[in-house]
């Protein structure tokens, strides 16, 4: 299958009081046209940083280098009025936090009406958000005009998330990111949510970065496990999660079983250890199978049928690089 999006070396750093923070350190990743791509990791990995950069929204003071190649066309360095045609339009985001992404002072309908005036698409205008927010579970347009004239406030969890979804997906998006959809929902709300991005994924390719494995689970059949700011291991979902490969992922995975919320971090990892400028694996003073050149050596990519790794374990193994 044709790969839709294409990540290679991607470095972004911020320069910091503290010094340079490397958020995204050599990120490499692929996702396959109309296949959904899942992305899990521990707070503060640079998930979001990663969303950012894909839509050109990182702010001054960052270093970016290597490729994002959308759709064969390079997204680093473009300039802003073309990313300006990408962003909202082939690639669309739902952000991380439902509750607060609306804006409050607005009645539902006029901020979707907002969007396709920003779209430059009046053609779709309220009929087209009629039909979504219709198609995204809301067969009784009764409800949907309900929506169209209430206040964010007014609505439910579930509600809010229909119509953020329908407005990302006004554009009819090849790409839709959506940063955390289920962290901090109730039960019901999440459902809702999975159900939603299901129905979107009938539409458009999807990119969910979260820590909510069963949700990843059901929505995406490729995943990538991210550490300090690379994907260390990425493959099919359900056998990285049966049969996971690296270290960091099989500690994941042991502590989903165990119903541990990754909200907390389980390595010990921090925020600071971005800064230094590791020579060897970032994940080697944590890993129970680390050698001496795991703290010597930056690990590189190894193939396997249908996963990646980047892991000494494999390298040492003589299996084919990347
Ligand atoms: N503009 C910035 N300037 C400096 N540091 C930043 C900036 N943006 C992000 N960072 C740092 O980059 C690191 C990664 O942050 P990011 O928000 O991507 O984490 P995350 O994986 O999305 O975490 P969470 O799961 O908590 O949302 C953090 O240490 C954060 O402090
Ligand atoms: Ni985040």
């Amino acid at each position: 299958m044709k790969n839709l999006l294409v990540v290679s070396n991607l470095h972004v750093y911020f320069e910091t009081p503290a010094g340079l923070v490397r958020a995204n350190n050599g990120l490499n990743l692929h996702l396959e046209e109309g296949c959904n791509l899942g992305i899990m990791g521990e707070s503060g990995c640079g998930k979001t940083v990663l969303v950012y950069t894909l839509l050109g929204l990182q702010q001054p003071g960052k270093i970016i280098t290597g490729s994002i190649l959308f759709s064969g066309r390079e997204l680093v360095n473009l300039p802003e009025a073309e990313l300006n045609h990408i962003r909202g339009r082939q690639i669309a985001l739902i952000p991380q936090n439902q509750s607060t992404a609306l804006n409050p002072l607005l009645k539902v309908g006029e901020q979707i009406g907002e969007v396709c005036v920003n779209l430059n698409r009046p053609d779709i205008r309220l009929e087209g958000a009629r039909r979504l927010l219709s198609d995204l579970g809301l067969g009784d347009i009764h409800s949907v005009e309900h929506i169209l004239k209430s206040y964010p406030h007014q609505l439910s969890g579930g509600m809010r998330q229909r119509v953020l979804t329908a407005m990302a997906l006004l554009s009819e998006p090849d790409l839709l990111v959506a940063d955390e959809p289920t962290t901090a929902l109730d039960a019901n709300t999440r459902t809702t949510t999975l159900n939603i991005l299901k129905e979107a994924s009938k539409r458009t390719s999807l990119l969910v970065i979260s820590h909510d494995l069963p949700a990843l689970k059901t929505l995406c059949p490729k995943l990538g496990v991210m550490y300090a700011g690379r994907i260390v291991e990425y493959g099919d979902t359900l056998s990285l999660m049966s049969n996971p490969l690296h270290p960091y992922s099989r500690l994941l995975m042991k502590c989903q079983q165990a119903g541990d919320y990754l909200d907390i971090p389980l390595t010990g990892f921090e925020s600071r250890d971005l800064l230094g400028d590791n020579e060897g694996c970032s994940f080697a003073p944590f890993c129970p199978q680390a050698t001496g050149i795991c703290f010597k050596e930056l690990p590189l990519e190894v193939c396997l049928d249908n996963s990646r790794v980047v892991c000494h374990l494999y390298t040492q193994s003589g299996m084919k690089l990347c």
